[in-house]
């Protein structure tokens, strides 16, 4: 809630702001201006205070106005008081009061007549009464109309015709549930009317300045028609102002008892039977909202409707009269829904009938849907959360992907997406409608709307569509005696430059020269070496791609190709950073390392430093008593690189169980992928069970094809492939991501099946990421997103590893909250056309080429379309300049330097300019223009000056040092001698 300024309140009081602010100080309470705002307790105090007083002086004058606040009463002028002396009589009789009334004649008048529920009313009419004055066509239009028209009758003319229906009463009935809401509008238009009228009319006047006045007077005397049973006569009032009148409205014996005031507001509102629009919020509940005769049945069916009909209860149509038109529509706004539908009359298309005919008086703004009034009623029905409502669940699941959004659950459960972001804020989150959640806050909303949140992982949303198609992925099938040992997979990593990649090119081609003599090795991302351990041959499979980068990207994509890892730490060089965060990796992955002490051919090698530095991470070499195997290896001469291979395999032996049916359909991983001219995709998949043969269907990823040729690393044609086996397969359709499973199906057809859901599932996800505001719930989200800004990018490169890595590494720059990065779309090949259609679609993504180029359509689109293009052959660059781009979307951040600061000796009162300060510069210097605060005994008086002018003598100088005196003017009169003014200025803080 908004504090209340002193200035509204001197209005209220009907004082000027001076006396409130004067008030003020007698209390002790200090404020600056009558634009202050002040807290509510001292609100309270005040009114208080003022209440007091103004009862004390408005004793004499008589409150007759009763009704009217105290305050107000005060204030009031003393023809207003006059007036409000005369409603007196009300009380005692409402009889006597609607006598007087109608001799008057007064035109809008006519209300009084009747005047059966004035007695009860009292207080609500008052402010209905004005709208009565206006009778005539404020059934219609709005009260104010029929003040100001002398001509009741025009209304009534057409209310006549109708008129006899109306008796039905029905329209009343349901007049009086939308009571509430013309209770509020009509206080305007009471007003107006009062005053003229008033004069004039005497009679009446006392009711028209009830009206205005504090709702003293019940309008009600006016029109007496409102049976009480029926309506409320709200209805009657209302309505009846005008029609009612004439109306023959006695119509309702009823009246037993009249209604009392309850309709007061009711009756004002009664202009508009249907009054209030239903709104969730100020719904009442089912029950109570229909009225007595209301009553929902009828009433819709329209009933109402036909005058002849006329429903029993009357309520129905009150529009009855108006909206004759359509049959169905007096009825149901009418007793249908009472309070719920705004209701009035039906929807008559003549003019007349236009004020009753809507509802609740709010312009129509298009038919909702069934399904959106069904979710509003159940919203209705929806208790709420911190005033906001939402359908509960009753403990029902819902299962959502990883990362869904709010907009994502929202579509779950039928609700409007804006609403649980304000569920959210509630809860302390800010979240907007389009961002991707993690799995605590969905469940943390689900269980505030009492839903069972199942996180669906990506991993299980594809073992969901593969179980569909009665496939497993991951499992062997088969006996235990068809497994068999199959070769151990490992990841070399270690900290940059420590030789990673050396020691692999050196184990290759050791192992070639050995081995295939002739052969040409190729990176494809994986190779298989062989090695003699006890005079067993044994094969080891390397995945190609050094450094953890490559292995966190593929454990992130959930394929856990490594078994075993070979921890690089350079002899000369130790335990570095990079070093410890393979081994955590490596731990967390529970993955067993085997240490290789590199560059021991260095004179400055330590590897025995190597070994101790080591222990403290929990890699204890045997040597000292630990079980890890260290070896020390130099890539660069081929020191001890069987030692190494057999290490590796003696740790496979003793720390894992690594077996694999060969005899089922191949299933694996794909490691490495590029598009090659000639042949197509070329995909580089690890087999992890099974046997892949050439001319088997597989799928992999999103692409799909059967297996056209299979190469070795060596560039040999292979016919098939067993467990642990990488090979490079041609015959996919299109180039998979590393990490994708593969698996070997049953036909071509199933393969299609399966890779078209899961593009139609990976165009879903690319599409909510990219996905932009649209809605204004959307847009108001990203405003309260504030400062939050975001780089998107679609990375494209040469082969699958490399895209990877480069997003893996980007990911992690991190230059705060404010400024976020998001891969919209990563991918092997050149970059194309439909790359620049998205980047330009998503507002801005930049693209980055590693080590590919634009075809030439695509640069042309990005010329023209200023899409952002940034070619990059090197990691690092790329890194370096996304981080440099993030920073400059940063804010800049300022933060305060002191200056100086002055002591006030004395104060000069200068003609046009005010006080000036007679200072003493303490510390610093005092700059003209600079930042000022003033410190009065260590307390803030004023903030945001600024040192508008600064003298030395009689000289306007720019600065003043520490130790010399000055004349400074603040453009703020209220200083004292003492006073301290602290000078300062604001400066941009560098970035780390
Ligand atoms: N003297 C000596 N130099 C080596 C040895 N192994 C690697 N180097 C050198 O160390 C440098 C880095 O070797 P890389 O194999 O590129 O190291 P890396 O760990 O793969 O480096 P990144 O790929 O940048 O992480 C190169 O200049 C190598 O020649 C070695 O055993 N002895």
């Amino acid at each position: 809630m908004a504090k209340v300024r002193v200035y509204e309140l001197a209005k209220e009081f009907g004082v000027e702001s001076k006396v409130v602010m004067a008030k003020l100080q007698e209390m002790g309470e200090f404020v600056r201006s009558a634009s202050s705002t002040i807290e509510a307790p001292v609100v309270r105090r005040l009114t208080e205070a003022f209440s007091n007083s103004s009862q004390g002086s408005s004793q004499g004058s008589g409150k007759g106005g009763g009704g009217g606040r105290k305050p107000q009463a005060s204030p009031r002028r003393p023809e207003q008081q006059a007036q409000q002396a005369a409603p007196k009589p009300q009380p005692p009789a409402s009889a006597e009061g609607g006598a007087r009334p109608a001799p008057p004649k007064p035109g809008p008048v006519p209300k009084p007549g009747p005047v059966p529920k004035p007695g009860p009313r009292p207080g609500p009419a008052g402010r209905a009464a004005p709208r009565p004055g206006p009778v005539p066509q404020a059934p219609a239009q709005q009260a104010p109309g029929g003040g100001a028209r002398p001509k009741p009758q025009a209304p009534a003319a057409q209310a006549g015709p109708k008129a006899p229906p109306a008796p039905g009463g029905p329209a009343a009935g349901q007049g009086g549930p939308a009571v509430p809401k013309p209770g509020p509008r009509v206080p305007k238009p009471g007003p107006r009317p009062g005053p003229r009228p008033a004069a004039p009319r005497p009679g009446n006047n006392p009711f028209s300045s009830t009206n205005t006045g504090m709702g003293t007077t019940p309008k009600p005397g006016p029109r007496p028609a409102p049976p009480p049973g029926d309506r409320q006569g709200a209805a009657g009032q209302r309505g009846a102002a005008a029609p009612g009148g004439p109306r023959p409205a006695p119509p309702r014996p009823v009246p037993g008892p009249p209604r009392p005031g309850p309709r007061p507001g009711g009756a004002a509102g009664g202009p508009r039977p249907g009054g209030p629009r239903p709104s969730p919020m100020n719904m009442p509940s089912r029950p109570s909202a229909l009225g007595p005769g209301a009553v929902r049945g009828p009433g819709r069916p329209g009933g109402a409707g036909r005058p002849g009909v006329g429903r029993p209860a009357g309520g129905g149509r009150p529009g009855g009269g108006f909206g004759g038109p359509r049959p169905g529509g007096g009825g149901r706004p009418g007793g249908g829904f009472g309070g719920a539908r705004p209701g009035g009359g039906g929807r008559g298309r003549g003019g007349a009938a236009g004020a009753f005919g809507r509802p609740g008086g709010r312009p129509t703004r298009g038919r909702k849907s069934k399904k959106q009034r069904r979710q509003e009623f159940d919203n209705m029905q929806a208790p709420a959360i911190g005033g906001v409502q939402a359908p509960r669940g009753g403990g029902k699941t819902i299962r959502l992907p990883q990362g869904a959004s709010l907009t994502d659950f929202a579509e779950k459960i039928g609700a409007n997406p804006a609403s649980l972001v304000q569920i959210m804020l509630h809860l302390g989150e800010m979240v907007t409608a389009t961002q991707s959640v993690n799995e605590d806050t969905l469940k943390l909303l689900g269980a505030e709307l009492d839903f069972d949140v199942q996180v669906v992982s990506p991993e299980d949303e594809d073992r969901e569509l593969l179980e569909s198609f009665d496939i497993e992925f991951g499992e062997d099938i088969g006996d235990e005696d068809q497994l068999v040992v199959r070769p151990p997979v490992v990841t070399v990593m270690g900290h940059v430059d420590h030789g990673k990649t050396k020691l692999l090119d050196a184990i290759r081609n050791a192992n070639v020269a050995s081995g295939e003599a002739g052969g040409i090795t190729q990176h494809i991302g994986a190779y298989q070496v062989q090695t003699e351990v006890d005079g067993e041959e044994r094969k080891i499979t390397f995945i190609d791609t050094p450094g953890h980068e490559a292995f966190t990207a593929m454990r992130a994509r959930g394929a856990d190709t490594t078994d075993l890892v070979v921890l690089v730490v350079a002899a000369d060089d130790g335990v570095k950073p990079q070093t410890t965060e393979a081994i955590d990796h490596a731990t967390a992955a529970g993955v067993p390392i085997v240490v290789a002490v590199n560059k021991i051919d260095k004179p400055e090698a330590d590897p025995h430093r190597v070994r101790a530095q080591l222990t403290e991470y929990g890699l204890v070499a045997e040597e000292y008593g630990g079980q890890t195997l260290f070896v020390d290896v130099s890539a660069k001469e081929g020191t001890n690189l069987d030692e190494l291979l057999e290490a590796i395999i003696l740790t496979a032996d003793a720390e894992l169980d690594l077996k694999a049916n060969p005899d089922m359909p191949a299933q694996g991983v794909a490691i490495e992928a590029h598009l090659d001219r000639g042949r197509g995709a070329v995909a580089t998949v690890l087999v992890q069970r099974g046997t892949l043969r050439v001319g088997d269907s597989i799928v992999c990823g999103v692409a799909h094809g059967r297996v056209r040729a299979m190469l070795d690393e060596n560039g040999n044609n292979v016919e098939e492939a067993g467990p642990s086996r990488p090979v490079q397969v041609l015959g996919l359709t299109a180039v998979p991501s590393a990490g994708d499973s593969f698996l070997v199906v049953e036909d071509d057809r199933v393969a299609r099946q399966i890779a078209d859901k899961r593009i139609a599932r990976k165009r879903n996800a690319e599409l909510l990421r990219t996905r932009r505001s649209r809605t204004l719930e959307e847009l108001f989200s990203d405003l309260k997103k504030g400062e939050r800004q975001e780089l998107l990018l679609i990375i494209k490169g040469d082969v699958s590893g490399s895209v990877e890595a480069l997003e893996d590494s980007l990911m992690k720059i991190d230059v705060g909250d404010e400024v976020g990065l998001r891969v919209i779309r990563r991918g092997v090949g050149a970059i194309t056309q439909d790359d620049v259609n998205l980047a330009v679609a998503s507002d801005g993504a930049v693209i980055i080429g590693f080590n590919v180029r634009a075809e030439r359509n695509a640069q042309e689109a990005a010329d023209r379309e200023g899409v952002d293009i940034r070619y990059y052959s090197v990691i690092y660059q790329a890194i370096e300049e996304v981080e440099a781009a993030l920073k400059g979307m940063l804010k800049p951040e300022y933060e305060e330097v002191q200056l100086g600061t002055a002591e006030i000796r004395a104060i000069f009162k200068v003609p046009r300019i005010g006080n000036v300060a007679g200072c003493m510069v303490l510390t610093g210097t005092i700059n003209r223009g600079a930042k000022a605060r003033l410190v009065r005994q260590g307390t803030v008086v004023a903030d945001n000056l600024s040192i508008a002018s600064l003298r030395r003598e009689k000289d306007d100088v720019n600065e003043v040092r520490e130790g010399f005196e000055c004349g400074i003017g603040l453009g703020y009169q209220d200083i004292k001698i003492g006073d301290v003014i602290e000078c300062f200025e604001m400066r941009e803080k560098p970035r780390d």
